[in-house]
Formats: structure tokens, C-alpha cells, sequence
């Protein structure tokens, strides 16, 4: 298939419906959609962004991030090879083409991990994603999960906590996000997370078996 416009092919090519995961640091993204993936194997796959930030222990190249640095980052982002990329927290973070492509050719649905920057500039595509808004109970809550993730030096953590304040703003405005789910207890925040891409989770089954 030949498309003039990348946008265009991404739609063309479509499939299943993307969806997008927001919220602050900390709201429990990771943790929702791993658990996603797992019981669903064979529905869902990984947008692996790239990121100028150092891995964690326990992360791993490829499939957690793409671990670069910022003057490779900045290559392909001048090359054209990202479909939205951010800064955040003094690092940069980007989606790129082949991440999502990399999904969408085994026909499942893309689950994006992607800051407040990245949904604004995602709705500028064609991808027409679900967006959905992972939610803290409260600051005090997100701040004493953060400090117990023990994955921030404290300018980090301060830095996360900034941008948890205008997150939790943004997610309030009418119309960005179709689901936001308050992450209090995980059992409940995983059952709703599930009612709500129950239809998609159906359509891409239904396909798998067909096919
Ligand atoms: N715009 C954009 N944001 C991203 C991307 N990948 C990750 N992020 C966001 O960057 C922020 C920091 O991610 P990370 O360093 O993994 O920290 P964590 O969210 O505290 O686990 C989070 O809000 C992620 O959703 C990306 O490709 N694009
Ligand atoms: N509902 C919850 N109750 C208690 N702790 C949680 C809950 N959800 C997530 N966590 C913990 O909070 C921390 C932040 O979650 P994480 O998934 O890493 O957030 P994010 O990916 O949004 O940055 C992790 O240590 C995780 O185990």
C-alpha cells in the first residue's frame, strides 16, 4: 500500500481501535496495563515508546522502552520516524511509526503509555484511539505510591508530582478522555479498565478465531 500521507496509511490500516493510557506518574498505567496483557495475550500488544531516561532495574530494552540517547532521539524525530514525541520530567519520550505499526500488523489492539502532550498531539492524527485517564485517588495517595515505587531520586519525584497537579486538571477538561478510571482499589480500577474495552476485546477475539 502506498500512502502520501503516514497518517492516512495508519487509519487505512487500521484494525482494531488503539487506546491510550494517561494520568499522572504514578496513577498505576504500568500496573492496569500489564495486568491487561496478560489476560488478554492474544488481544493486546505494546506501543514501546523510546526514552532518553536511564531503564529501571527490572526493565528491559525493547520491550519496556527503547532506551536512546537524546542525540539519537532527535535523529528520528528530524527523520520523521515518531508520530508524537514529549519531554517530561527532563527526559524525552516519543511513539514511534514502527511501534505502532509493529501492533497494528498483527491485528491487535495498540495500547499506548503516553503523557498529557502525547494525547493532545495524538489527537491531531488519524489513529482515533480510545483514550483512556488513569486517575489517582488523591495527590497525597499518588505522592506516597511514588516514594514506595522507589524508582525517583527526589528532584524526580518533585518534578512527576508537578506535572501530576496540571494532569489532573487537564483530565477534567469535557471531551478529552472517553474513560477515566479513579485508581483506588486495583481489583475494582482492572474491572472497570475491563467493562470499558470489553466491546473491542469481543471484536478482536471474534476476528482471531475467524481467521
Ligand atoms: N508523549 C509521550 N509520553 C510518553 C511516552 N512513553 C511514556 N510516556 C509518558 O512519560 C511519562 C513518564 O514515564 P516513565 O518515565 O516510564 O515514568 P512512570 O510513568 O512514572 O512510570 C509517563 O506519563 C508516560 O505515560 C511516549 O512515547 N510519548
Ligand atoms: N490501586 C493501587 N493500590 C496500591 N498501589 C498501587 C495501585 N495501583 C498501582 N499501585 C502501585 O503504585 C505504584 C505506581 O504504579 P505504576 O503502575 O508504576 O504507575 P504509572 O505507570 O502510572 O507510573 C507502583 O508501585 C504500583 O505497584
Amino acid at each position: 500500500m502506498s500512502c502520501s500521507l503516514f497518517s492516512a496509511c495508519l487509519s487505512a490500516m487500521a484494525g482494531p481501535r488503539p487506546v491510550v493510557f494517561s494520568g499522572p506518574s504514578g496513577a498505576g498505567k504500568s500496573t492496569l496495563l500489564k495486568m491487561l496483557m496478560k489476560e488478554h495475550n492474544s488481544v493486546f500488544g505494546f506501543s514501546v515508546s523510546h526514552t532518553t531516561r536511564n531503564p529501571r532495574p527490572g526493565e528491559e530494552n525493547g520491550r519496556d522502552y527503547h532506551y536512546v540517547t537524546r542525540e539519537e532521539m532527535q535523529a528520528g524525530i528530524n527523520n520523521g520516524d515518531f508520530i508524537e514525541n514529549a519531554e517530561f520530567s527532563g527526559n524525552l519520550y516519543g511513539t514511534s511509526k514502527a511501534a505502532v505499526q509493529a501492533v497494528q500488523a498483527k491485528n491487535l489492539i495498540c495500547i499506548l503509555d503516553i503523557d498529557m502532550q502525547g494525547v493532545k498531539n495524538i489527537k491531531r492524527t488519524d489513529l482515533n484511539p480510545i483514550y483512556v485517564s488513569i486517575q489517582p485517588p488523591s495527590m497525597e495517595v499518588l505522592e506516597k505510591r511514588l516514594r514506595e515505587r522507589k524508582t525517583e531520586s527526589e528532584e524526580s519525584l518533585q518534578k512527576r508530582l508537578q506535572a501530576a497537579q496540571v494532569d489532573m486538571e487537564f483530565s477534567k477538561e469535557a471531551g478529552v478522555f472517553d474513560v477515566i478510571i479513579v485508581n483506588n482499589s486495583l481489583e475494582d480500577a482492572y474491572g472497570k479498565l475491563k467493562q470499558s474495552l470489553l466491546e473491542e476485546i469481543n471484536k478482536v477475539k471474534k476476528v482471531n478465531i475467524s481467521s
